[in-house]
C-alpha cells in the first residue's frame, strides 16, 4: 500500500514512512492511494474474529509486507494486553435501538488508547529496527496527551512533548498527563485554547527543515496510523449488533477533530455497510454547521461540559474534503489556502447533498448534555460521560425509527467528574484515577507564543 497527500505534492511513500512523516510534507494529510475493498464474504469471515485478529486483518491491508506477519501480531497483542476488558472494545445494548461501543477500557480511560497503545509500540519498534530518533510533538484537549504519554513513557529512543490548553482540560486529564515524571516526557500548559496548541504544532510540522532537524513525529490524528487503528472498532461493533445485516445500522460519533468519525467514513468506504454517520458536537459546532449548511467556518470558542471536543478547526476535515471533491488534490490545496487566508470554505449544493446523504449532525448544548446524562442514569442505570452523552443526544435527534445506532462511548465518566457532579450523581473513581490526586505535578506554563515553545523544544529534543 502506498500513501499520498491530500494536497498532491508528496511522492508516494510506504506505511512506515507515512507514520514517520505524520503531517504530509506539503502541509496536507496522508491517505492511502487506494482504499482497500472488503467483500461481503470477507466481512462474514471477519465477524467471527477476536478484536486482535480483526485488527491484524485490517492493519495488514494497509501495512502489507512492511512489518513481518509475526511481528505485527506481536505488536497488536502487546497493545491490547493493557486493556481491562478481554473484548478490548465491548458493545453494550441499552435499548432495541441503541448500542454503546465502550472505547474506554484502556490505560487512560479514553478511546485514544485504542490507537495510541499501538502507535506507541509501533514507534518503539521503528526506533529499534531502523535506529530512528522519535521525538513526539503533540497537542491535546486532554485525552490524546494522556494516552500518548502512557503509550511511550520510559521507552528507549523516544521523547514526547505535549501541549495542552492551560486550565481548559478536566482535573483528571491534567493529572494523568502531568503526574508522569519520566525524563522523556515534557508537558507544556499553553495559555490559550486547544486550537492554539494544534495550530502551533501544525506550523512546526509544516516547517520541514525544523521537522527533519528535530525528528518530529506526530501522535495526533493527522497521523494516518491513528485513523487506521480507529477503523477496527467500527467493524467489531457492527458485528456485535443482532441481525446487523437485516437492519440499517448508524454510528453516532462525538466529534472534535473529525478523526474518529473519519475512521467510520473510511470503514464505510472499505465496504462496511454503515447506513448513516451521526456527527455529535457541543457548542463548538463548526462541523454541525458544515453538515447542515455546507459552510466550514470557525465560530466563537466556548468552554463546555465536554472539554475534549472544544475544538474549532478540525484536522481531519481535509481528508473528508479530498474524497468529497473526487480526490482532486489541486482543488483541496487551493481551498485549504483559501481557508488560511479567508477563514472559510463553502461547498456547492451538489457536494452538500452528497454530504447529507451520509452524515446527519446535531450540536448538543450544555443543558441537553447534562439532561441526557441524568436521564440515562435514571432510566437505564448507565452513566454516560459528557462526550458520550452528546453522542447519545445526537442519536435521539437524528436516528430514524427503522434504524439502530451504535454510539461511540469515547471516555469513562470518571475523567469528567466536574460535569457528572452537576447532575447530582456521585460516582466511584477507578483506583488508577483515585491515586493520581496524591501525586506531584510536572508541567511548565507558557504563553501562547510559538517562539517560546520552540526554544523549549530545542532544549528538550536531542
Ligand atoms: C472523549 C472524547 N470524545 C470525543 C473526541 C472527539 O474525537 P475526534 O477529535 O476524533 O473527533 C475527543 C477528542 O478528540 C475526546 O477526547
Ligand atoms: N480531543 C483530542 C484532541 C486532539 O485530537 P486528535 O484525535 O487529533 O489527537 C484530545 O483529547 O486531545
Amino acid at each position: 500500500m502506498e500513501f499520498i497527500s491530500t494536497r498532491g505534492k508528496v511522492e508516494k511513500i510506504g506505511f512506515l514512512d507515512a507514520v514517520l512523516m505524520g503531517l504530509a510534507d506539503d502541509g496536507g494529510l496522508l491517505i492511502p492511494s487506494e482504499i482497500p475493498q472488503v467483500s461481503a464474504s470477507k466481512l462474514k469471515e471477519w465477524s467471527q474474529l477476536s478484536y486482535q485478529d480483526l485488527a491484524y486483518e485490517i492493519f495488514s491491508l494497509y501495512i502489507g509486507e512492511e512489518i513481518p506477519k509475526n511481528e505485527l501480531k506481536q505488536l497488536i497483542a502487546e497493545s491490547y494486553a493493557t486493556f481491562r476488558d478481554p473484548e478490548v472494545t465491548p458493545v453494550r445494548k441499552i435499548t432495541d435501538k441503541l448500542y454503546v461501543l465502550e472505547l474506554f477500557h484502556g490505560p487512560t480511560f479514553a478511546f485514544k488508547d485504542v490507537a495510541l497503545q499501538f502507535l506507541g509500540n509501533l514507534y518503539a519498534y521503528i526506533s529499534k529496527k531502523q535506529n530512528e530518533i522519535i521525538n513526539i510533538l503533540g497537542a491535546t484537549s486532554g485525552d490524546t496527551g494522556a494516552s500518548a504519554i502512557e503509550g511511550v513513557r520510559g521507552k528507549e529512543g523516544i521523547r514526547i512533548c505535549i501541549l495542552h490548553p492551560h486550565q481548559k482540560v478536566s482535573k483528571v486529564q491534567e493529572l494523568q498527563m502531568t503526574t508522569v515524571h519520566d525524563e522523556n516526557v515534557m508537558n507544556l500548559a499553553v495559555k490559550g485554547t486547544f486550537d492554539d496548541c494544534q495550530g502551533m504544532i501544525k506550523d512546526l510540522f509544516a516547517d520541514t527543515v525544523f521537522k527533519n532537524q528535530y525528528h518530529l513525529r506526530a501522535i495526533n490524528s493527522i497521523n494516518f496510523a491513528r485513523i487506521l487503528a480507529q477503523t477496527v472498532y467500527y467493524f467489531y461493533a457492527y458485528f456485535k449488533v443482532q441481525n446487523a445485516d437485516e437492519q440499517k445500522v448508524n454510528f453516532s460519533v462525538p466529534t472534535g477533530n473529525f478523526g474518529d468519525i473519519f475512521a467510520g467514513y473510511l470503514a464505510k468506504r472499505m465496504g462496511l455497510p454503515v447506513n448513516k454517520l451521526i456527527l455529535a458536537t457541543n457548542e463548538n459546532n463548526i462541523l454541525e454547521r458544515f453538515i447542515k449548511e455546507g459552510v466550514y467556518k470557525p465560530g466563537q470558542f466556548h468552554m463546555t461540559y465536554s472539554p475534549s471536543m472544544d475544538i474549532q478547526v478540525a484536522s481531519n476535515f481535509e481528508r473528508y474534503l479530498y474524497y468529497l471533491l473526487d480526490e482532486n488534490a489541486e482543488l483541496v490545496a487551493s481551498l485549504m489556502a483559501q481557508f488560511k487566508k479567508e477563514g472559510q470554505i463553502t461547498i456547492n449544493q451538489e457536494n452538500l447533498a452528497k454530504t447529507q446523504e451520509l452524515f446527519a449532525a446535531h450540536g448538543v448544548m450544555g443543558a441537553e448534555c447534562l439532561q441526557t446524562i441524568s436521564a440515562y442514569y435514571q432510566q437505564h442505570q448507565y452513566l454516560l460521560d459528557p462526550h458520550t452523552a452528546c453522542g447519545v443526544a445526537a442519536f435521539e435527534q437524528c436516528n430514524g425509527s427503522d434504524e439502530v445506532c451504535i454510539t461511540l462511548s469515547t471516555a469513562h465518566p470518571a475523567k469528567f467528574n466536574e460535569s457528572i457532579e452537576r447532575c447530582n450523581i456521585e460516582q466511584t473513581y477507578p483506583e488508577q484515577i483515585k491515586q493520581l490526586f496524591d501525586k506531584p505535578q510536572y508541567q511548565q506554563v507558557v504563553d501562547n507564543d510559538q517562539d517560546e515553545v520552540v526554544e523549549l523544544l530545542k532544549k528538550f529534543f536531542v
